[in-house]
């Protein structure tokens, strides 16, 4: 793996105010045609961590990608190289589904026109919303859609630009069992397709099903990194989630994952 197609985060610090959220974070050797799950417990400063990664915060340290240090880009060169799809929608905004997925393909520079009528940008942005299922909404305001079928749009957006690296805030917490499937299957053709996914999930098991990779993060740093059979442990899941668990590989080869109670002597807030 050379450079050119590697996603490199070096000493990565972010702090709210005086206090440090993000102390000293490495992870290297991201590759091109990966996803990989970023878990944790709440607070760990999973969302943070992709906020600062897609410069949404002020942070110290590197981050290459392709051997560019996106820290050193600016905002419309990151922004035409990294999409980030946030855990909170934001309501309240008027455009169509439609509507925001063109905006979102014309607000980067490698978008495929500046017209608005440009065929070029409605028939990308259709066939995105047909991927997620959500053509038929596509004339529906965001904001009469529910949580779920927000979800999807936001997704959608994030997705319509074909970045380099994709960072997912929780795709799929608004999700019906079904739609979480279809979302986390489509997200892995994506990082297939060359490109390079970090996604934020709860579910350790869907992301031990569709990551090539799990990185637990815990009051700000990594506490396990690896295929999902190194990361999700007995051990892990007792130190870091504060739980008692038997991790289990069904007849599929799947992780599967047995939660028994509290660990009696963990707090894990950070
Ligand atoms: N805007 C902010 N200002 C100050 N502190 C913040 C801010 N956003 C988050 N924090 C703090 O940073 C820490 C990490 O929060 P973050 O949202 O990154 O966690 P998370 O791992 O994404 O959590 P969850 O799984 O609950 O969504 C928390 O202690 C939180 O209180």
């Amino acid at each position: 793996m050379t450079a050119a197609d590697a996603f490199d985060i070096v000493d990565l610090r972010v702090r709210y105010g005086r206090r440090e959220v993000i102390g000293g974070l490495n992870l290297s050797g991201i590759r091109r045609g990966s996803l990989t799950a970023l878990v944790g417990p709440n607070a760990a400063g999973k969302s943070t961590l992709l906020k600062a990664l897609a410069g949404l915060l002020p942070a110290s340290g590197s981050i290459r990608l392709g051997g560019a240090d996106l820290q050193r880009l600016s905002l419309t060169e990151r922004a035409a190289r990294v999409a980030f799809m946030p855990q909170q929608i934001p309501v309240g905004v008027s455009l169509t589904v439609l509507e925001a997925a063109m905006a979102a393909l014309k607000a980067t520079p490698t978008g495929d026109a500046a017209d608005p009528s440009d065929r070029a940008v409605l028939s990308r942005a259709m066939a995105v919303l047909s991927r997620f299922g959500i053509a038929e909404l596509a004339l529906e305001p965001l904001d009469r859609l529910s949580g779920g079928q927000r979800q999807l749009a936001s997704l959608a957006q994030a997705v319509v630009r074909e970045p380099e690296l994709l960072l997912l805030d929780e795709p799929t917490s608004a999700l019906d069992l079904k739609h979480q499937l279809r979302v986390m299957r489509i997200v892995r053709e994506i990082a297939s397709s060359s490109r390079m996914v970090v996604a934020v999930l709860h579910d350790l098991a869907l992301a031990a099903q569709f990551a090539d990779r799990i990185v637990v993060l815990s009051q700000g740093a990594v506490r396990a990194d690896g295929p999902p059979e190194a990361a999700v442990t007995h051990t892990m899941l007792r130190d870091v989630y504060g739980v008692l668990a038997r991790v289990e590989r069904c007849s599929q080869g799947r992780l599967q994952i047995m939660v028994d109670g509290e660990s009696p002597t963990q707090d894990n807030y950070a």
